[in-house]
């Protein structure tokens, strides 16, 4: 693995990596602050069971659950074990192998926004070697990310090699944001603050930079003179879960939109780094953030479409409206969305981008769609669609061309659309790691290419919060579309205004 630079372009060596066995596993100390929460329980433990069975992490190595109940580490233990059993997959999953991996795995019952609290306890777990890695890794509500920092400090807890991993959402708006990078900067330098977003530890999220730019053959016509539009979608088939009070405060907007899909958009629509640092990278992608044009009044009431999921069918079953899975009479927040945006740019003059993310929509679907622009001069009568260039995100990994093909069965010279088309997971062979598995490990290694720096979160709430504003006075009304459908028809409108259409069944 090749050492990268950290963000202020200086290389890493130092505190990078900690000490490596053999193998090249690496040993540190992990501290998880929420371990018996849902992300702790569904994602995190078992992407860490992942990375042990792959040899990645040795056997020295501590992960420190972290949280205010009273638990004994056997008690812990057995919730951890249920926890795998429950979210590894059955070809990964080894009873010998969990049994050792367990074994890495401590408990510390813990206020970790209380400074004043004993932390005799997790100050014990801790080792003194100078140069391992240290990782607080914050899966509490976000109120808690000042005060926990604050507090690891008040202990005395950041040693050199120590980084802090903070979970999304950073804030409701970009002053919070701004609070809670203030906050936690009064005690972690940037080079040391992980902002995740899991949508960077996709692989296939990943893989638009290696599509783009190492393949020239689409990096030169990746531009406004061969690309009419882009449309990035993020459809899920679930609701809100148990997730309700959280969901209802922050809606598709805060919780897609700001992080996840604006990450997406910024590595379609970024120029070409210098190199493959994490600088370079982000500076990139915070101009494209900045260059995102500003939604004016008038554009929200035009481009935007807010909707709310009412009863309906998914895969078969009738599904309760928001409403009734949120237990509350009433609210306005929007379970999806479509936006039209733009982005001020040479690249990217005159070619609209869309976005559109929804629950309880028809298919799950993550998908980048590239559709460029038709020939010019035509010479054939009967050509079909112009191409488009498909990223499926997820499920069906993978990229898909469409082209203008003879027909042979044709008589006549006729045009049919054929499609190249790469399954990832074929052409690999390998299983496709959660996304938790790269990010945990990068953290680990003090390698801030996936991680989203403190200018980027906050460029991204500035251009969301006038359309959060607007919502609010109902500049564009909620509409209500039915569970187990692609959202309301003035989201296929706001396209077809264009002369375009969404792209389905991916
Ligand atoms: N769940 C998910 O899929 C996702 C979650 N996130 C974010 O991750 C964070 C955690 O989410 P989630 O796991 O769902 O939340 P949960 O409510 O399920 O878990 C919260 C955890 O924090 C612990 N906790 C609360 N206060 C303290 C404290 N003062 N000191 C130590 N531990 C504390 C709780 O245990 P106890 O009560 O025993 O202290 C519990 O283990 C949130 O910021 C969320 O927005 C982000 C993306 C996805
Ligand atoms: O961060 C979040 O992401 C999930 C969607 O993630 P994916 O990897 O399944 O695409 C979303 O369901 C959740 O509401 C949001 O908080």
């Amino acid at each position: 693995m090749p050492l990268r630079m950290d963000a202020t372009g200086s290389s890493s060596k130092i505190h990078a990596g900690g000490k490596r066995d053999n193998s090249g596993a690496v040993a540190f100390d992990f501290v998880i602050v929420g371990a018996t929460g849902d992300l702790t329980m569904r994602k995190l433990l078992p992407a860490f069971y992942e990375c042990f069975r792959r040899r990645q992490i040795e056997k020295s190595t501590k992960i420190i659950g972290v949280a205010r109940s009273g638990l004994s580490v056997e008690d812990y233990r057995a919730r951890a074990h249920e926890a795998l059993k429950g979210f590894v997959a059955t070809s990964s999953y080894d009873d010998a192998t969990i049994q050792d991996f367990l074994g890495l795995v401590e408990y510390v019952s813990l206020d970790m926004s209380d400074k004043d609290a004993d932390w005799t306890g997790l100050r014990a777990q801790l080792s003194t070697e100078r140069d391992r890695p240290r990782v607080f890794y914050v899966a509490t509500a976000p109120k808690l990310y000042v005060p926990t920092a604050d507090a690891i400090a008040h202990n005395e807890l950041i040693t050199e090699s120590s980084r802090i991993v903070l979970e999304k959402p950073i804030g409701t708006d970009q002053a919070t944001a701004a609070e809670i990078n203030d906050g936690v900067g009064q005690h972690f330098t940037e080079e040391q603050i992980f902002r995740i977003d899991h949508y960077l530890g996709k692989q296939t999220v990943q893989n638009i930079l290696a599509l783009r730019f190492a393949n020239p053959i689409l990096e030169r016509v990746w531009n406004t003179d061969s690309i009419a539009h882009v449309q990035i979608t993020a459809a899920e088939t679930v609701g809100v879960g148990k997730r309700g009070p959280y969901y209802d405060s922050a809606g598709a907007l805060r919780d897609m939109v700001q992080n996840h899909l604006l990450q997406v958009l910024s590595l379609v629509a970024m120029e070409p780094p210098t190199a493959f640092s994490a600088m370079d990278l982000r500076d990139e992608k915070l101009k494209i953030l900045r260059a995102l044009k500003p939604m004016s009044d008038h554009d929200i009431a035009t481009d935007t479409v807010r909707a709310q999921y009412g009863e309906g069918h998914v895969n078969g079953k009738l599904i309760p409206g928001y409403l009734d899975d949120l237990g509350a009479p009433t609210s306005t927040t929007e379970t999806y969305l479509a936006i039209r945006a733009e982005i001020r740019t040479a690249r990217w003059a005159g070619v609209p981008f869309y976005i559109r993310t929804g629950k309880q929509m028809a298919r799950k679907e993550t998908t980048v769609v590239i559709q460029f622009r038709p020939q010019p001069w035509a010479i054939f009568t009967d050509n079909p669609e112009p191409s488009q260039l498909v990223l499926r995100i997820q499920p069906n990994e993978g990229v898909s061309l469409s082209l203008a093909s003879k027909d042979p069965a044709s008589e006549q010279y006729r045009l049919r659309e054929a499609v190249l088309d790469v399954d990832y997971v074929k052409a690999f062979n390998t299983r496709y790691p959660d996304s938790y598995e790269d990010l945990l490990m990068a953290a680990v290694r003090g390698d801030q290419v996936l991680f989203i720096r403190r200018d980027e979160v906050e460029a991204s709430w500035r251009w969301i919060e006038p359309i959060l504003h607007g919502w609010e006075e109902n500049i564009r009304p909620l509409e209500i579309y039915p569970a187990g459908t692609q959202g309301p028809a003035s989201s296929d409108e706001l396209l077809a205004r264009d002369g375009f259409v969404w792209k389905e069944n991916t």
